[in-house]
Formats: C-alpha cells, sequence, structure tokens
C-alpha cells in the first residue's frame, strides 16, 4: 500500500503513516501539500496524510481549499503530540546558534521560545526533518533545526533545547485522505467533516446550529473560508461527532436543504484524542 506524506524520513507526517497504517506500508515523500494531493488524484498513490490543525498554530487553511477543490474523501484522522526540539551539529551552545530552520506551522509552535532568542534567524523550510537533513549533509554550524526527537536520531544532531514549543501539549490533527473510498475503514462512523455556503442573512448560521443540536450532533470544529469569487463571503467547514449514525443522516438531509453547495468531505471513526 502507497501512502503519500509532505516531508521525508524522520517528519511528523512520516511517524503518523506509520503509526495509522503499519510499518509495512511504502511512504512516498512529497515536497509540498499540492504535490501530496497530485499524487493522489493520478492513482500514484492509495492514501494521502495532511496535517489539517495544530492546538497552537491552528489550522492549516491551504489544506482544507485542497481537500475541498481535489474532491478527496476524509477517511480517518490522527492526532499526534508534536514534540519541537532544538537540534544541531553536536558539540555547539544555543548561544553560537545563529539561524533556525523548520516548517512554518513548527515554527509557529515555537514562538515564545523564538521571541526570547532574538538573535536567532527564523528561516521557514519544507519539513521539519529536511532542515535537519541539511545540516547533517552540509555539516553547517551555527544553524539549528526545530524538529521531532527522531530526526535528532536520523541525523545525528545534539539536542540544545528540548521541547520548546510554547506549551507542554501540542497537538497536530492529520486527516487521512482517499480518491475514491474503498472499505479500508471496518471501523464505526462516528464523525464526519460537512462543507457548505449560506445566504448572508441573519440568523441563517445559527439555524444551521441549531438543526445539529436538535439532532444530537457535537460540533468539534467550525471554519470558514473565503470564497474567492465575491469578496467576503465564506464556505463553513464543520467537523460533528455522532453516537447514532441515523441522527447524523437526519441533520444531513435538513442541511442539503437548508444550505447551498452542501458537501460531505468524508465520513469517519472519530480518532484517538490525545
Ligand atoms: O514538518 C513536519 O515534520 C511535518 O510533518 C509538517 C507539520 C505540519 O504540516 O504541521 C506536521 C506537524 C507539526 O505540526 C509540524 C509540521
Amino acid at each position: 500500500m502507497k501512502v503519500a506524506i509532505q516531508g521525508i524520513q524522520g517528519s511528523f507526517h512520516q511517524q503518523v503513516a506509520h503509526q495509522y497504517f503499519d510499518e509495512t506500508i511504502e511512504v512516498v515523500e512529497c515536497k509540498t501539500f499540492k504535490d501530496v494531493a497530485k499524487q493522489l488524484a493520478k492513482n500514484e498513490v492509495d492514501f494521502g496524510i495532511m496535517a489539517i490543525e495544530n492546538s497552537i498554530a491552528g489550522a492549516l487553511l491551504p489544506n482544507y481549499a485542497l481537500i475541498d477543490t481535489y474532491q478527496f474523501n476524509v477517511v480517518g484522522e490522527y492526532y499526534l503530540k508534536i514534540s519541537l526540539n532544538v537540534m544541531a551539529l553536536p558539540g555547539q551552545k544555543i548561544e553560537e546558534i545563529q539561524e533556525i530552520h523548520s516548517h512554518p506551522i513548527a515554527l509557529l509552535q515555537c514562538a515564545k521560545f523564538l521571541e526570547k532568542h532574538k538573535h536567532i534567524k527564523i528561516i521557514e523550510s519544507d519539513d521539519t526533518a529536511i532542515a535537519a537533513k541539511n545540516i547533517f549533509e552540509n555539516q553547517t554550524k551555527g544553524v539549528a533545526a526545530l524538529a521531532g526527537p527522531t530526526a535528532a536520531v536520523i541525523f545525528n544532531l545534539e539536542i540544545l533545547a528540548p521541547e520548546v514549543q510554547s506549551v507542554e501539549s501540542s497537538i497536530t490533527r492529520f486527516m487521512i485522505l482517499e480518491k475514491e473510498i474503498t472499505n479500508y475503514q471496518s471501523k464505526k462512523i462516528n464523525k464526519a467533516s460537512l462543507k457548505f455556503q449560506l445566504d448572508d442573512t441573519p440568523g441563517s448560521l445559527a439555524t444551521v446550529l441549531n438543526v445539529l443540536h436538535n439532532c444530537k450532533l457535537n460540533v468539534t470544529k467550525i471554519q470558514s473560508l473565503p470564497i474567492i469569487e465575491t469578496p467576503f463571503h465564506y464556505s463553513f467547514f464543520i467537523d460533528v461527532v455522532f453516537d447514532k449514525y441515523p441522527h447524523y443522516e437526519k441533520a444531513k438531509k435538513v442541511m442539503e436543504l437548508m444550505t447551498k453547495q452542501f458537501k460531505v468531505l468524508g465520513e469517519y471513526p472519530l480518532g484517538n484524542q490525545i
């Protein structure tokens, strides 16, 4: 089975791929999330994995847009604890570090640390592990990477400052994507990701939320995304959790009538919350 991820060996996406599936899968490394989408769209891989939100840095909005425009199906989700560490070639002190390289979402998670070390220049990289790999391959002194502990082991780097995320518990939620739904998922479905638009009239969103409440659905996330063709109008992306599938089916029928462009992005089992 082939699974496309953004990042290389030692990245958080790679960890998720092996933990969600198993060690036997073939991981297809991509430079960008767009490349992950292209691989999946061309049927080059069976699944794609995309980070969708982090508990400190917030939503990865471009990934909402990719999942929507490529019409992928969300077939699962995975929550991973993110431990970010400052790592560099062995024998250096934090005072000697002039640059720190990492994925932009990882950098955002460490804003407090970076604020305290103003002498360090912040440079964005494609993923956390590639930042570590570049230091190792070029044997660059004075440069650190912000990455997970596995990257330090793989690329022989020393951890100068462990766990520098702004709060101890940083968790990223990842979406497991398929182009066409297969029957891989045999677990109970109790979560759904939905998208819709509304007329810009008073109470239109409140009415939808009331329907969800009346149908005993718990809204776990609501995200709006601009409709780029009509400035300051938005699409809504909502995640709901439910005990009984018929309750969700009822809500879905009402929402199909009440909203515009209603779309189910995926129905899947709620991931294990950390
Ligand atoms: O750079 C990595 O290691 C990734 O897997 C990417 C990514 C992200 O896209 O948010 C994954 C989890 C962390 O939140 C930080 C970075």
